[in-house]
């Protein structure tokens, strides 16, 4: 295996004016995996992604990729790494496929444009300009623009942002497939889903900072195990539940109307006590469900908000 990492961040930051939006970002980013970079909107994820694809220059610290400065060695990363950025990178004018096929020409060992352009759903759009292609459809060509050179290392940027469910699987299964081809992947995202279904290991950043890192397994695996989610009025008074439960519980209002409690008790103990205490206090539980501790939960009991924003 190869001893350098993907990816090496020490102690990044970029400002913007007077504000951090990267903030003293540590993270390293093993080689042959799919690694998320999972925050909410702003956190900084696009800031360290565009930074480490040479785009933006550090203000403070360090970045290195497959071992090189992007910025002073760009020459030399560039054929190395595929990068889908969340807008735009693509010239508007041009046609499609026509542009896949060129920058395939450009690469010693580009995969199949044929069978790209068909996994990814892109058959029809063969001589239609990028800008008239459906906001979908430039998603998913930027994807193909990506990874057509058959890179060591791959940036996606929100890959999945706005695409509909089958879109989205498919982009899922092409990245699995670079993983089987070796190549290391670094996705960011804002869906906690697709970072539980697509990662080898996970980065939670918060305000320009990594505040968590693992496996799923490893993430979820701290705290309490299971946690019980029902709908009800805005505003109850979760104190008297609290009274109900052990030590180490936990109650909050999510969102308005969203309710979420965790104990370290048994998951049929915790329902019976939640439902016993709605029926005490006149309140009928709506979809009420326990689930497995999720990375949503991780991000909720680290900075006591949603992860979704
Ligand atoms: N070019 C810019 N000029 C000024 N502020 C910026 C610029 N780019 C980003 N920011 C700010 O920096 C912070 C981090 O933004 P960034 O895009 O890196 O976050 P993000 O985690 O990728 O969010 P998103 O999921 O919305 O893309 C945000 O507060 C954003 O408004």
């Amino acid at each position: 295996m190869n001893p350098v990492p993907a990816v090496e961040i020490a102690g990044l930051v970029k400002r913007y004016g007077d504000k951090a939006a990267v903030d003293g970002l540590d993270l390293t980013i093993a080689r042959g995996a799919i690694t998320a970079v999972l925050g909410p909107n702003g956190a900084g994820k696009t800031t360290t992604i565009e930074t480490c694809e040479g785009y933006r220059r550090p203000d403070a610290g360090t970045v290195r990729v497959l071992g090189l400065d992007p910025v002073t060695q760009s020459a030399a990363l560039r054929p190395r790494i595929g990068v889908m950025l969340q807008s735009g990178g693509v010239y508007a004018g041009a046609r499609a496929v026509e542009m896949l096929r060129h920058t395939a020409k450009l690469h010693a060992h580009p995969l199949d444009v044929d069978a790209l352009v068909e996994r990814l759903g892109l058959g029809s759009c063969g001589r239609t300009t990028y800008r008239r292609l459906s906001g979908g459809q430039q998603q998913r060509l930027a994807l193909a623009m990506a990874v057509v050179g058959r890179p060591e290392l791959v940036f996606l940027d929100e890959p999945t942002a706005g695409l509909d469910p089958q879109a989205r699987r498919a982009t899922w299964e092409l990245v699995r497939d670079l993983r089987r081809d070796g190549v290391t992947v670094v996705v960011t995202t804002h869906h906690m889903d697709e970072a539980e279904q697509l990662a080898d290991h996970v980065a939670i950043v918060d305000r320009g900072r990594v505040i968590a890192g693992g496996t799923t397994e490893e993430l979820c695996r701290g705290g309490a195990e299971d946690a019980l989610r029902f709908d009800g009025p805005p505003g109850l008074d979760l104190g008297p539940l609290l009274k109900e439960l052990p030590p180490g519980a936990t109650a909050a209002e999510t969102a308005p109307g969203n309710y979420r409690v965790a104990a370290p008790v048994d998951p049929s103990r915790l329902l019976a006590t939640v439902t016993g205490w709605c029926a005490a206090s006149g309140i009928l539980p709506e979809r009420l469900s326990v689930q497995r501790r999720s990375l949503e939960d991780v991000f909720l009991d680290l900075t006591g908000r949603e992860l979704r924003s």
